[in-house]
């Protein structure tokens, strides 16, 4: 585990960020109490914090200074420098309820499993989970045509979630894993609720240390219940695979194509490096984050397709001319190259909604931006995207939502750090591609079949959802929406 900077670090910290903008700082708790309400308000929160107070701005929790860098010529100095490439102090609540694997770790150890996982996640393996991607979008659309016949009104959210960690579980973890093992279930239902324990812990310093969570029992007692029923279900997966490589020489002697991502690492040269509970970690990390990011981003895509029936329909468009009329044929990985229009609808998503908002390093050594200012060694650094990805400077009219920004003629000019929703430098997302797959290869399974709308009293314009931050972005209150079936003469024109 890190320790903290050491006392005289922390005050010169604090003392060379002082002249930074900066929200009122109460004693001993800092900018905390601004910060301790509920999810619901979180994202509103930060986001005046950081519009107020931005581009460069100062936030302190407890005894932790954070400087929020938001200008992407400040962002690519921090994140492409060696000067800053371990995590925020914060991520060691994050470490607890992810493990130590990639997001947490830092440096050799980090280095070590980098190089142990990145092979892989290679496009020649991901290209083979594109069919069990299609598999998951048409369950998906089968759960959707469901509530159509009822018309009811309903957030979609939970279904993405089932969609995308039944995903997961089977590219990462098994492809023979039943859907209706106990275990299994519980494992995916523990995800959501590990991450809403980290996000009430992290802003409220108090409860950081495991100790101080200990002193609100009911919440530890459910914390450490999650904790323990998640690494006995991994280690079980993990056990498992790695009895049947060594003693059938499987997956070597498998069909490639039904072997999940923890088959490929046990298998591989570079996997040999880690030790069975490294796996653990490693496994956790990776369902973890790939879970609550890509259902947060399906559910969100879905949802602004709903307010925006034009966008609907030139998606609609570009899938048929793809896959042929009505439903059309299942997705080939060929196929996601000339999605070039949804595509553009799924970093506009990404952009407009930073679906995973904020996150942070630690700087070890004073740090030059080219804003002109000083990162003292010893202080944390924020990223807060919703600012980045909304600035007039990189994005004419922010608050407008136009896919034809990413078309590459748009996109000439622009900042490579002004559009970081998957991180970036040698610490980026290591899953971005199979992200991106997902998402493609779902929206190319569901949008041929099903027409979604906003219900009456619904937002009527991308600008009027309301966000909730759970370190992913939600709509609040719900991705509420109403499907239809899409019958064949409206797709035949
Ligand atoms: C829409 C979906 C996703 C988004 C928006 C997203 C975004 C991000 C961001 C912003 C980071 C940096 C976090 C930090 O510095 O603390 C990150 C890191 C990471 N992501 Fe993703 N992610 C997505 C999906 C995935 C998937 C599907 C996987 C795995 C298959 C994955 C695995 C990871 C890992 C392991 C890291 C840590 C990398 C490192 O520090 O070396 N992510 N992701």
């Amino acid at each position: 585990l890190r320790r903290s900077p050491a006392v005289a670090e922390m005050r010169r910290a604090r003392r060379l960020t002082a002249k930074l903008p900066h929200p009122a700082e109460y004693p001993l708790l800092g900018t905390a109490t601004l910060l301790a309400c509920s999810q619901d308000e979180l994202y509103d929160r930060i986001h005046k914090v950081a519009s107020d107070y931005g581009p460069l701005t100062r936030v302190t929790l407890g005894h932790l200074t954070f400087v929020c860098v938001m200008d992407p010529r400040d962002i690519e100095a921090v994140m492409t420098s060696t000067k800053a490439q371990n995590k925020s102090l914060a991520y060691t609540v994050l470490m607890q309820v992810m493990g130590m694997g990639l997001v947490t770790l830092n440096g050799d150890e980090w280095r070590r499993h980098r190089k142990a996982i990145t092979p892989s996640l290679h496009l020649d393996i991901l290209k083979d989970f594109v069919h069990i991607f299609y598999k998951k979008g048409v369950g998906l659309a089968s759960e959707l045509e469901q509530r159509a016949d009822s018309a009811e009104v309903f957030d979609v959210t939970p279904l993405c979630g089932a969609c995308a960690n039944n995903s997961i579980c089977e590219t990462v973890m098994s492809s023979d894993l039943d859907d209706d093992d106990p275990d299994k279930r519980n494992f995916l239902s523990n995800i959501p609720k590990a991450l809403d324990h980290f996000m009430y812990r992290v802003f409220r310093p108090w409860f950081i240390s495991s100790w101080g969570y200990s002193l609100h029992p009911t919440r530890y007692r459910d914390y450490v219940k999650i904790l323990n029923d998640t690494n006995s279900f991994i280690q079980r997966i993990v056990r498992e695979k790695k009895e049947t490589v060594q003693k059938t020489g499987e997956p070597e002697s498998r069909p490639k194509r039904r072997r999940a991502f923890l088959e490929h690492v046990l298998a591989s040269a570079e996997g040999a490096a880690l030790d069975e509970n490294e796996l653990v970690e490693e496994v956790k990390t990776i369902v973890a984050v790939a879970s609550g990011s890509s259902m947060d981003a399906i559910a969100l895509t879905i949802y602004t397709l709903a307010i925006r029936q034009d966008i609907q329909e030139k998606v609609r468009d570009e899938l048929s001319g793809v896959l042929g009329e009505g439903p059309g044929r299942a997705v080939e990985h060929s196929d996601l190259a000339h999605m070039q229009y949804t595509e553009c609808v799924i970093k506009e998503v990404l952009r407009y909604f930073s679906i995973v908002p904020l996150f942070g390093r630690t700087v070890t050594e004073d740090l030059a931006l080219p804003s002109g200012f000083t990162i003292p060694r010893g202080c944390e650094v924020a990223f807060w995207l919703p600012y980045t990805h909304r600035d007039p400077k990189w994005y004419p009219e922010p608050d407008k939502f136009d896919p034809d920004r990413f078309l590459p003629e748009n996109s000439r000019g622009r900042h490579p750090f002004a559009f970081v929703p998957f991180s970036g430098g040698p610490r980026n997302c290591v899953g971005q591609r199979y992200a991106m797959m997902f998402m493609k290869t779902v929206v190319a399974a569901i949008v041929p079949r099903l027409r979604f709308e906003i219900p009456a009293g619904g937002p009527g314009r991308i600008e009027d959802v309301p966000l909730a931050l759970n370190l992913t972005i939600a709509v609040r209150g719900g991705a509420n929406i109403r499907v239809h079936r899409i019958r064949q003469q409206e797709t035949l024109g």
